[in-house]
């Protein structure tokens, strides 16, 4: 077996893989488009193949209730949403009533307002108070990095056995992995441990976009 299997990431080469995800919807497209007139802070938003990755994980599943703490401007609440059948929900949380407006005028011109329950507050307190039962499809952690740990404990007894669970950015550009990585590489390094020594979930992180893990629920 080889020992390093992997290909580096050129400009060409992701162009390419991009290429391969098919083109964003008008919606997309427009969402786009109006999330970077907001500057830096653009970058936050998934690309668009990460959003056709997490729409086929939906299909795959047959998910019918998706968790997501991080909504920004919608992106990947609406690959969500639109994966979903008309009789599923996605619960949104986010602290930003400016961004999430900008994804709310996505989701109602998508057609899939109706499916997406956005709730507004800190993401540690509206997770808390969910039920405790366990009856969660998939969630998808994608909001401050400290917090990640956290989330991710409030949430897995909340998911479902066999149901699947995702946060994204666990590479952080790639300074997860330096030997003494600062700030939010640290708390995502420390998040990437404590998953991988959580004994109720099998997991894999996947060098998609800027890095995601995946996991079941034994
Ligand atoms: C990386 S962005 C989410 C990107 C989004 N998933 C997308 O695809 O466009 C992170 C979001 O987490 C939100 N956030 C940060 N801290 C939070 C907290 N404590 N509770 C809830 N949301 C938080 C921010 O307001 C921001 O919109």
């Amino acid at each position: 077996m080889n020992d390093f299997k992997a290909v580096v990431m050129t400009p060409q080469i992701y162009r390419y893989v991009r290429e391969q995800a098919g083109r964003p919807s008008a919606v997309q497209e427009k969402l786009i488009a109006r999330t970077l007139e907001l500057g830096d802070s653009a970058e936050m938003q998934i690309p668009h193949e990460q959003a056709v990755l997490l729409s086929l994980l939906v299909r795959i599943t047959g998910a019918q209730t998706v968790v997501e703490v991080g909504t920004y401007t919608g992106y990947s609440t609406l690959a969500f949403a639109q994966a979903l059948p008309p009789s599923g929900k996605v619960i949104t949380c986010d602290v930003s009533t400016e961004w999430t407006s900008i994804a709310e005028e996505a989701w109602q011109a998508a057609g899939v307002r109706d499916r997406i329950d956005l709730r507004l507050g800190a993401a540690a307190q509206t997770l808390a108070e969910m039920p405790e039962e366990p009856v969660i499809d998939l969630v998808f952690i994608d909001a401050d990095k400290v917090g990640y740990v956290h989330y991710w404990d409030l949430l897995v007894p909340r998911v479902r056995q066999g149901g699947l669970l995702l946060a994204d950015n666990t590479l952080y550009y790639g300074e997860a992995a330096d030997e003494q990585p600062e700030g939010n590489a640290a708390a995502i390094d420390a998040f990437n441990r404590f998953v991988l020594a959580d004994t109720r979930v099998e997991s894999v992180l996947v060098p998609i976009a800027d890095g995601l893990t995946m996991a079941r629920k034994k």
